[in-house]
């Protein structure tokens, strides 16, 4: 049911009784003048109202895109140095059409503009990441993210699965969605070759070499995630999405012109500004895996406003199933010995989507779990 927006605050526990779970209505709770108690976060994990601009490195791929050895070497430092410090850098001159670009983030509004009933036609199912959630209401009981989420799957391996972007929002949105998911799959396929093209600065980064990560994710299959986040009356209680390191192995992130992704770095939560020209890179905890720990995923979050939507179109770059998560052996030595076990994609994501809400320790949490069921 819908949260009742007029009446007083709803008592957690009285909906906890209740068979159905709360329903997150922005249309509805983005006037509410009080927040719903599952919303408000603790106030250590609050936002702060003013926090200083990250200064991550404006990584040019230009010549990188265009075979130049100097400018392919210099985006590969950079990329390094940015990862041993934080695990985030933004990418400009990265070839992607700005219409491409345009075109999801319109076509994303007209998606959340729709009401709940039509948005719940895709709604995603317990333990499944795919579909649309409103605020994971069913999912988590407290620290609700102030947010909607649509989320697909996307697999490189275009001979075996041409359309799967188009076939799946058709399947669950109707014909008119057919536009809709030929946007997305050029967006996602850009997204995929970008990530490859980003694999070989992290390989060359590592000393690896540039095919070796390019080679394990060629026939990625990843999750492209559009994150909406309606205007909350009291921003400063709610988080839009809530501390984490992302699971996934890479993440390449376009934020509209709002503003409210932060990162955690030296010990202080700082603000990366937008630019429609840049996209936002960090790794996860797979790459962190496949890298031994030489390279940290990276803490952060997303905060909300009292005035605008914000919108993010974060593309996870996910290995295929059968890839085993193992570092290369460059990465395994006597001074580095092995951090975390061999897994697969899948089992980390049923990790996350079944067990353990994923946050900053996750790996560490799921290590823990490995051992003791398997
Ligand atoms: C594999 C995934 C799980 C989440 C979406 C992707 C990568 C990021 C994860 C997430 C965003 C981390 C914070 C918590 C989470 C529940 C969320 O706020 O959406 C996570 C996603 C999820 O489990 O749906
Ligand atoms: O919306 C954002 O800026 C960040 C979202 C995010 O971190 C995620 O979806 O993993
Ligand atoms: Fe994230």
């Amino acid at each position: 049911m819908a949260i009742d927006c007029m009446h007083s605050m709803p008592h957690p526990l009285k909906h906890q009784q209740e068979e159905s779970p709360l329903v997150f209505d922005a249309s509805l709770l983005s006037h509410q003048p009080n927040v719903p108690s599952q919303f408000i976060w603790p106030d250590h994990e609050k936002p702060a109202i003013h926090v200083p601009e990250l200064h991550a490195p404006f990584i040019d791929l230009g010549g990188f895109l265009s075979g130049d050895p100097l400018a392919t070497m210099e985006a590969s430092r950079l990329v390094g140095e940015a990862c041993r410090k934080h695990g985030f850098f933004l990418v400009v001159n990265h070839g992607i059409d700005s219409n491409l670009i345009t075109d999801a983030h319109s076509l994303m509004d007209h998606f959340f503009e729709l009401p709940l009933s039509q948005k719940q036609r895709a709604q995603r199912k317990t333990g499944e990441h795919c579909g649309y959630a409103s605020s994971f209401t069913s999912r988590f009981s407290s620290k609700l993210p102030w947010k909607e989420t649509l989320s697909f799957q996307y697999s490189a391996d275009t001979r075996n699965s041409p359309n799967l972007v188009k076939d799946y929002l058709c399947s669950k949105m109707g014909k008119e969605f057919e536009q809709f998911g030929k946007v997305y799959e050029k967006y996602c396929e850009a997204m995929s070759n970008l990530s490859l093209g980003i694999m070989e600065l992290l390989g060359m980064s590592l000393g690896v070499g540039k095919s070796y990560f390019r080679e394990f994710f060629e026939e990625n299959n990843s999750i492209m995630r559009l994150n909406y986040y309606p205007p909350c009356q009291k921003p400063d209680l709610t988080l839009g999405t809530g501390p984490h390191c992302d699971p996934t192995s890479l993440t390449i992130l376009h934020q509209d012109q709002v503003g409210g992704l932060q990162v955690f770095v030296d010990n202080q939560w700082h603000s990366v500004t937008p630019n429609f020209n840049a996209f936002v890179v960090n790794i996860g905890d797979t790459f962190m895996a496949l890298s031994n720990g030489r390279y940290k995923s990276c803490l952060h979050r997303a905060v909300v406003n009292s005035k605008k939507t914000r919108k993010s179109l974060a593309f996870f770059l996910c290995p295929k199933s059968d890839k085993v998560v193992t570092p290369p052996c460059e990465l395994v030595d006597n001074l580095n010995s092995r951090l975390y076990p061999d897994f697969t994609w899948p089992m980390l994501l049923e990790f996350t989507q079944k067990h353990y809400r994923a946050d900053m320790r996750t790996l560490d949490e799921f290590t823990n779990w490995l051992q003791q069921n398997h």
